[in-house]
């Protein structure tokens, strides 16, 4: 049986993206964005609205409130104005399947445990959330069953450094991460070196490195402990996402590097996440179980 045809402007304030191969309308994927003004919210905006099954239906920031979404963005007019904070009802009314969240660790939660209550899967990029609001996360969304998704990192290069870097430890334990970043991000350590220390931990038992009776002449000379491994956290303008993964043996030394130069790096797998994840009814953690 075969649908009635709609016109392609039909299609697009429908909701639709593009006839299907039985000729059926595809219903796009309706995306809001929180932390649209930001770095990577208006990455995210500017990626999305190019692909032809995902549509940007609301965008919230605490910044440029009331203002067009494509001028913030560097767009033509969308017609689309930046929202402040929402809650529950005011998220509901954008009738949005998905919410990707970038904006910072204060926010994150709140966000996530809002979009769940309005039957939004949350797609987290944002960093800092620590294990007990992972757990309070994923309690909430077994219990309204709703999906939602988080990545430390969504950079393919990057998945593959946490990948090897882990195989690496078997051989060589002894580790120090190295994390580079722009100068304007709030947290510290990155959440790619947390996450990059808790798989070499998998691996790793906890050990205790250098000498055994050495000390800090300046308190934090030796950076952050994560299971004995020292995460150091450098902030320099210039700089975007960068980390190293270094590894020390018997008169050798292995080092892992990823550099982010731009930040569409991240958006292949934003992309691949949101479509993934509107099908989600429970927490997935990491863009690893999105690939092959
Ligand atoms: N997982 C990944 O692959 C990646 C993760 N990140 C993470 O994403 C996050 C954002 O990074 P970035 O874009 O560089 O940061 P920015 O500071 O450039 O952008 C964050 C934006 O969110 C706004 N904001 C804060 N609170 C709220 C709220 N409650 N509702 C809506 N908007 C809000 C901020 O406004 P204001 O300044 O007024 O607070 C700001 O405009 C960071 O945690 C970063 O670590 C970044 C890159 C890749
Ligand atoms: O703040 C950033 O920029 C980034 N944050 C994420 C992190 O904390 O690991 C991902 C990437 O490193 C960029």
């Amino acid at each position: 049986m075969k649908g009635k045809a709609l016109t392609p402007d039909c299609i697009q304030q429908r909701g639709f993206a593009l006839l299907s191969q039985e000729g059926f309308p595809l219903k796009k994927i309706r995306v809001f964005v929180a932390g649209a003004s930001g770095k990577m919210g208006q990455e995210v905006i500017r990626t999305l609205v190019k692909e032809d099954d995902l549509i940007l239906v609301g965008a919230s920031d605490t910044r440029q409130q009331g203002m067009d979404v494509g001028f913030v963005v560097g767009l033509p007019r969308m017609g689309l104005d930046i929202s402040g904070p929402f809650d529950v009802e005011s998220l509901r009314t954008f009738q949005a399947d998905v919410l990707v969240d970038f904006t910072n660790p204060q926010s994150v939660l709140k966000n996530a445990k809002t979009a769940i209550l309005a039957g939004v899967v949350p797609v987290i990029g944002t960093t800092g959330l620590d294990e007990a609001e992972l757990e309070e996360i994923r309690t909430l969304a077994v219990k309204e069953s709703v999906g939602a998704f988080i990545a430390p990192n969504f950079s393919i290069g990057a998945l593959l450094m946490m990948r090897f870097a882990r195989e690496a430890a078997k051989y060589f334990p002894h580790v120090d991460i190295l994390e580079l970043h722009h100068d304007q991000k709030l947290d510290a350590p990155s959440g790619t070196a947390i996450k990059t220390a808790e798989l070499i931990s998998e691996v790793r038992p906890p050990m205790v490195q250098g000498h055994p009776n050495e000390y800090e002449k300046i308190p934090g000379a030796r950076g952050a402990d994560l299971g004995g491994i020292h995460i150091h956290s450098v902030r320099l303008p210039g700089l975007i996402a960068h980390q190293e993964v270094l590894f020390g043996g018997l008169g050798q030394a292995l080092t892992i590097r990823h550099d982010a130069y731009t930040r569409e790096t991240y958006m292949p797998g934003i992309m691949l996440a949101i479509r993934k994840a509107a099908d989600l009814t429970e927490l997935v953690v990491g863009l690893e179980n999105f690939l092959d």
